[in-house]
């Protein structure tokens, strides 16, 4: 099985609004909610692939417990698989006694626009960072990858991260890191298998706007690769057998919460299927544009998939780094 842990899992509640202005009062036309955080909408969009996944992380108080029910449905019946196999989602979340948080995505049908405000989450108090780690330790023995995604709930150290690459090296697991700011920096020096930073992400570690430089240099850190999304335009990879760049054939209009998500599923899944770099990175910009023309994070649309996926271009930059 996949792993995927969300330390700050959320109820993502996406409202739609006519036109969303400041200082106005909204009239919210459709709610949807959904199981979130970015490790949960990983291990949905892995389901959705075939992939059986296991979820770890926090889960809490009214928002945990819908959280959770909405988890066991859509691990039940998940949407956008047009009766193609699915895999198992289990449910290892560790039960805290603070609250669940929740992230609001708020969707202007004039522009198409999403704003996003995401609640910072629960305080995790020491016996119920025992009980996960306890719990990580078990996981990572039944795992082929695992990949830790998000922010961290407030006063988790921001070494958090280094330290569970370090357990699962030590578990001889491979690892993916889908965080930003110090978390990243640190996790990076941890040498994870794998970063998957946006463009701003990857700026903000380096200081250089150009993302072949920042990616080379996010390797020179500790990373033994590099995937960056660079939003419309793409994917960069750069790893020790080479550098490539995938685009989709056009841009698409949409929501882009979850795009990024939806990249690390197709990065997991080829990594863990042993696909080549350059077909990695096509399953990854293909997964991202579906996920770009599905309403919520977490899901895709499989047509636009197959018929991106058949039509991404990938290139290779001349020198590795
Ligand atoms: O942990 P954060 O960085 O706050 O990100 C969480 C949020 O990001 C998303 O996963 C989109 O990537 C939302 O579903 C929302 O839950």
């Amino acid at each position: 099985m996949i792993l995927t842990v969300t330390l700050n899992t959320a109820l993502d509640v996406t409202y739609r609004v006519p036109e969303l202005r400041p200082h106005a009062s909204h009239r919210v036309t459709e709610v949807i909610e959904r199981p979130g955080g970015k490790g949960l909408n990983v291990a949905r969009v892995l389901a959705a692939l075939g992939h059986d996944t296991v979820v770890t992380g926090f889960v809490g108080g009214v928002t945990g417990t819908v959280l959770r029910q909405l988890l066991a449905r859509f691990a039940a019946a998940p949407p956008d698989t047009a009766g193609a196999p699915h895999g198992t989602i289990t449910d290892a979340l560790v039960p805290i006694a603070g609250t669940t948080r929740r992230t609001i995505g708020v969707v202007d049908a004039t522009t198409g626009d999403t704003t996003q405000l995401n609640e910072p989450g629960p305080i995790v108090t020491t016996p119920e960072w025992t009980a996960f780690m306890d719990g990580y330790g078990r996981l990572l023995r039944e795992a082929s990858a695992v990949a830790l995604c998000g922010s961290l709930p407030p006063g988790v150290p921001v070494g958090t991260y280094a330290q569970l690459i370090r357990e699962a090296h030590a578990a001889g697991v491979p690892t993916l890191l889908d965080t930003s700011g110090e978390p990243l920096r640190r996790g990076i020096a941890a040498r994870p298998h794998l970063v998957k930073p946006n463009a701003d992400e990857l700026a903000g570690l380096t200081g250089s706007t150009d993302p072949l430089r920042a990616a080379r240099d996010a390797r020179r850190r500790g990373a033994r690769a590099v995937a960056a999304s660079l939003g419309a335009e793409g994917m960069l990879a750069v790893t020790a057998h080479g550098a490539w760049r995938a685009a989709p054939p056009r841009r698409l209009a949409g929501n882009p919460t979850g795009a990024g998500d939806a990249a690390v599923a197709g990065l997991l899944s080829g990594l863990v299927e042993e696909v080549p770099w350059p077909d990695r990175l096509a399953r990854a910009v293909a997964l991202s544009a579906a996920a770009v023309r599905a309403p919520v994070a977490g899901e895709f649309d499989r047509t636009v998939y197959e018929e991106v996926l058949a039509r991404v271009e990938v290139t290779e930059h001349p020198a590795a780094a």
